[in-house]
């Protein structure tokens, strides 16, 4: 899952000496008129006879609420409904932008007004444009961006950069030797320079000028794309097909938790986080890269940190994303550094996706009985001249960025949120262990794990799981839409080309939906006909609608596996002179909300 690019002081702290009068001299100047001429608009509409706009909280000239949205924005927007109402308007930069708070409002915008609603930010036609209906304007086979054109014709990666894997024949790191492939490299070189020189913001350019799903904006394009996301990696039937990747995970996890328990004491704790990290980390780099995942020369750990600093680019503040289409936003950007290090990353990460879809065009691959997997798929389809979508290796690298940001992170955020939930709370933890414990005893005939068959036999687990979604939804805010036609939600009116947030982290904590929010209680779910997928407006941590994640299965798949694991073979001990409440709960972020502070906790092999 993906998420806003908001602000927060953390993220900023690199930017302040920018933000100094020197800076901000010139820049409320240049903006000074735009922003009196769109609060101007904004005012108009308000009284005119048509349904009001939603009262935005008070603004700063230029900036808006901008510097007042803090390090996690979801607080601050309960804040603000607190005050409000559950539809506000606040002004970011240049950016209008809308957050609803109730089950009535995100069905609203989610359900009533799915289709106007269902677009991404960041695209420049509507951006630049008046709000026209976007859904008319389609990307079709040839991808209508200008800059796609450029960037799929390159076909090989920068001569020198990244060597992720290396040794026994695994290696596809472009060479010196290859000339032809250097110039070509070159050119995506520069192209990747363009592309951050230019100004464009981290989604932009990372999901290759929005040849993603989870960017792109509404068109035939992203439907065509996001159809063949689920059938190649997330339909019922593959994600079942990917048992073997999350047992052998589990195995690892299990054998090094093992090792630990013998070794170790309640001195010497483990990080439980970064373990679940890498688990999820393992678990997605096999479905999609397969063989090449799992070979001993693939270095898991750099290409880990790779992800990592993807995410935080994914995540970070830009100027240009709330001064869209200002030179001096651009300039801004290059000035503090976003605009480099968004092109070093966007290099390192283009490189690694060549080197992998090379290894998966070698000939000799699939003739060796190899697994299929995600990229064997796409290339096939690549390669296919009659075959139902003209991709690109291009297209090819937006799923697989698509398949690693949304995939890892959401996934052991949940398992780390899930886990220190119980430790806080020792009942649910017992009553969950004895659950599993009995199902395995009863179910099993292999005893030292959970299948995938038992774990459909644990109704308090997925309570569990359930309650977790509602306190920790990873994507507090969702990921951004935008709309691409006026429309009214909740008596108000929203205007074309406004960004949306639903902010389901407050929903799942508001006291007027749920009973004692604060306290985990999974037995709340217990004759409740409530889910998670969408269906459910006051419970929403996968979103709903056109827009919602297409990976339910897969995710829930892989939270409940590890945790029924967890559960089984190992008891749990909080670190000497640590107390159930000193656990910190504190959630810190971009893309993705984890756990502030790491989960250190001492495994205790079940006898
Ligand atoms: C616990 C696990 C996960 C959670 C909580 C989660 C949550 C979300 C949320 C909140 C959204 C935005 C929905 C909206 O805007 O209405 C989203 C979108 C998306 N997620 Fe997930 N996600 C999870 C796992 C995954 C996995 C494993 C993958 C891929 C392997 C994935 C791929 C995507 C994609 C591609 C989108 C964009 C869909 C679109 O824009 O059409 N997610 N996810």
């Amino acid at each position: 899952m993906f998420a806003p690019s908001l602000p927060n002081p953390s993220s900023l702290a690199p930017l302040l000496p920018w933000i100094s009068p020197l800076f901000l001299i010139p820049l409320l100047c240049l903006f000074f008129i735009r922003s009196s001429s769109s609060k101007r608009e904004t005012q108009g509409a308000a009284t005119n006879n048509g349904p009001p706009v939603p009262g935005p909280p008070k603004q700063l000239p230029v900036l808006g609420n901008l510097l007042q949205l803090g390090s996690r924005p979801h607080r601050y927007f309960l804040a603000v409904a607190r005050e409000y109402g559950t539809v506000v308007q606040v002004q970011l930069g240049r950016v209008r932008m809308v957050v609803v708070t109730s089950p009535e409002a995100a069905k609203e915008v989610l359900r009533t007004n799915d289709l106007q609603c269902c677009s991404r930010p960041n695209s420049p036609e509507l951006r630049l444009g008046s709000g026209q209906d976007r859904g008319a304007q389609q990307h079709g086979q040839g991808f209508a961006f200008d800059l796609a054109g450029a960037v799929s014709s390159v076909s090989r990666s920068p001569a020198n950069t990244l060597p992720v894997f290396a040794g026994d024949g695994n290696v596809a790191v472009a060479g010196a030797d290859e000339a032809i492939a250097g110039a070509e490299c070159a050119q995506i070189g520069e192209d990747a320079t363009d592309l951050a020189a230019h100004g464009e913001a981290g989604a932009r350019t990372l999901s290759y000028n929005f040849l993603d799903v989870a960017f792109g904006p509404y068109s035939d394009y992203w439907r065509d794309m996001r159809k063949l996301l689920v059938l190649e990696l997330l339909s019922t039937r593959r994600v079942q097909s990917f048992a073997y990747a999350r047992a052998a995970e589990v195995d690892r996890l299990v054998g090094s938790l093992s090792a630990a328990a013998a070794a170790g004491s309640l001195s010497t704790p483990v990080d439980l986080s970064e373990k679940l990290y890498a688990l999820s980390d393992g678990i997605i780099g096999t479905v999609a890269f397969g063989k090449t995942y799992m070979s001993d020369s693939f270095d898991r750990s750099s290409f880990q940190g790779m992800m990592d600093e993807t995410l935080r680019v994914l995540g970070s503040f830009t100027f240009e994303d709330f001064f869209p289409s200002s030179t001096l936003a651009r300039c801004a950007d290059f000035a503090t550094g976003a605009a480099a290090r968004r092109r070093r990353v966007f290099r390192k990460i283009d490189a690694f996706f060549d080197a992998v879809i090379d290894k998966h065009l070698e000939p000799e691959r699939l003739a060796a009985g190899v697994q299929e997997d995600l990229v064997d798929a796409l290339v096939k389809l690549w390669k296919d001249p009659d075959g139902p979508l003209a991709l690109s290796r291009d297209n090819i690298k937006g799923i697989l960025m698509d398949t690693f940001a949304g995939g890892i992170d959401t996934c052991a955020v949940t398992t780390i949120w899930i886990m220190s939930e119980l430790m806080r709370n020792p009942r649910v933890m017992r009553k969950a262990q004895a659950e599993v414990r009995a199902v395995v005893r009863n179910n099993n005939d292999n005893n030292s794990r959970v299948n995938e068959e038992g774990v459909q036999r644990l109704k308090y687990l997925k309570m569990i799981v359930k309650e977790n979604f509602r306190l920790h939804p990873p994507g507090t805010l969702l990921i951004p839409r935008e709309t691409m036609q006026s429309c009214e939600i909740a008596g108000y009116s929203v205007d074309a080309g406004t960004r949306i947030h639903v902010n389901v982290w407050a929903m799942g904590r508001d006291p007027a939906i749920w009973d004692r929010p604060e306290e985990f209680c999974p037995e709340r779910f217990e004759d409740s006909q409530v889910d998670f997928r969408g269906l459910h407006f006051e419970l929403l941590p996968f979103g709903s609608g056109r827009r919602a994640c297409p990976a339910v299965a897969m995710g829930v798949a892989n939270v409940e596996l590890v945790l029924a694991n967890l559960l089984y073979c190992f008891d749990w001990e909080l670190p000497d002179g640590v107390k159930e409440g000193d656990i910190d709960m504190e959630e810190t972020g971009q893309l993705v909300f984890r756990k502030k502070v790491a989960l250190l906790l001492v495994p205790v092999k079940r006898q």
